[in-house]
């Protein structure tokens, strides 16, 4: 049993939204907001695993949150990272980056490859897809044809999504090439938040399967792991990001999920008696986000907030989900399969 991780992101403060009268301040690991003349405001302070600073780097979070989990996965481990957040709080710019910063899927499947080509003693296989979850739709970002995908369940594969085009790679170049067909895929939209806002949660997902290469046992014992990436659509109140028509309707499915995924980490935080039923099933995001939610997956959250005081009563809510998701635990272990063994496995 462990816990899941949870850190939490400033993004660095937007010029145009002026700094306030109230303050968030770090600590270590700890976050406190505090009144002009810096006494703390009471009842209003968090500790994490880890805070980011406005200044920190993609590669820190990276090297702090994200590293074990994708080392794991390479070794038969399920790993999970997602980003939550407000609207405009750096969800995007941590999972994807920049071209100078480049976020953690880039750095992920680069290290997953490098790290693989390293291991001289196991054969890999990777698969790739990508996926987004609109209006409650699951669409493939890899394929424009496969749309509203439905989701199933199997005792050999749990919970899946049935029509999803999983694509064998071979380098990291191929996967972030087929990354950026997924990205142009995605649905984003202009809001007076963002002018770039996510309006569907994505999910790219790397299958990482390995054997070793000189067996000599009747039986191969293949590795199976799952890792997905998941950059969520922000939580956000339609008063600010002045929704209307379209942007509304996705407003309302992106609050419903998100409510949900919090629901569930609600019920998982609380005490062992209490946790009789887990509505996973309320919404597609947690049907298959339910391995990392109390499950057999190594799972860390970024959590991202704004600085500015005008953003205040979004990042204490962010806070407080983040709190709560720290205090679930999953019980992850490594995925080995046996199967008789041919040569041309070999
Ligand atoms: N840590 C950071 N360093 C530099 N720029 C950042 C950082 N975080 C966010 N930004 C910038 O702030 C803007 C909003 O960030 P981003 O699009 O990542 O937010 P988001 O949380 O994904 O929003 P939404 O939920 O609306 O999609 C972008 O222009 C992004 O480049």
């Amino acid at each position: 049993m462990e816990k899941i991780s949870v850190a939490v992101r400033f993004r660095p403060s937007i010029a145009e939204e002026a700094a306030g009268e109230r303050q968030w301040r770090i600590e270590d690991n700890r976050i406190s907001l505090h009144r002009p003349l810096g006494t703390p405001i009471s009842g209003i302070s968090f500790a994490f695993d880890h805070v980011f600073e406005q200044s920190s780097t993609n590669a820190s979070v990276y090297d702090i949150l994200i590293k074990s989990i994708i080392h794991a996965a390479i070794n038969g481990f399920n790993g999970t990272a997602f980003a939550y957040g407000q609207t405009s709080s750096g969800k995007t710019f941590t999972m994807n980056g920049s071209q100078l910063d480049p976020g953690i899927i880039p750095q992920a499947v680069r290290d997953i490859f490098d790290t693989t080509h390293m291991i001289t003693d196991r054969e890999f296989l990777v698969r790739v897809s990508y996926m987004e979850i609109y209006n409650e739709e699951i669409n493939d970002l890899l394929s424009l044809g496969n749309q509203r995908l439905p989701v199933h369940e199997s005792l050999e594969r749990g919970v899946y999504v049935a029509g999803l085009r999983e694509e064998i790679v071979n380098s990291a170049d191929q996967v972030l090439e087929l990354i950026k067909l997924g990205e142009a895929n995605r649905h984003v939209g202009e809001t007076n938040m963002n002018v770039r806002s996510s309006r569907s949660h994505t999910i790219f997902r790397m299958v990482i399967e390995s054997s070793a290469k000189d067996s000599t046992s009747s039986v191969d014992a293949i590795r199976v792991s799952v890792l997905n990436l998941v950059d969520l659509a922000g939580s956000e109140r339609i008063a600010k990001t002045g929704a209307g028509g379209v942007r509304l309707k996705e407003g309302k499915h992106i609050n419903k999920s998100l409510m949900i995924l919090g629901n569930v980490i609600n019920k998982l935080s609380e005490n062992g008696k209490h946790r009789a039923h887990i509505p996973y099933r309320d919404s597609k995001l947690t049907r298959i986000l339910q391995p990392a939610l109390g499950g057999n997956a190594k799972t860390s959250i970024i959590c991202t907030v704004a600085p500015e005081e005008v953003h205040i009563e979004e990042t204490k809510g962010t806070l407080q989900f983040a709190s709560r998701a720290k205090r679930i635990t999953n019980c992850a272990q490594v995925n080995e399969i046996q199967l008789p063994s041919y040569p041309h496995r070999r």
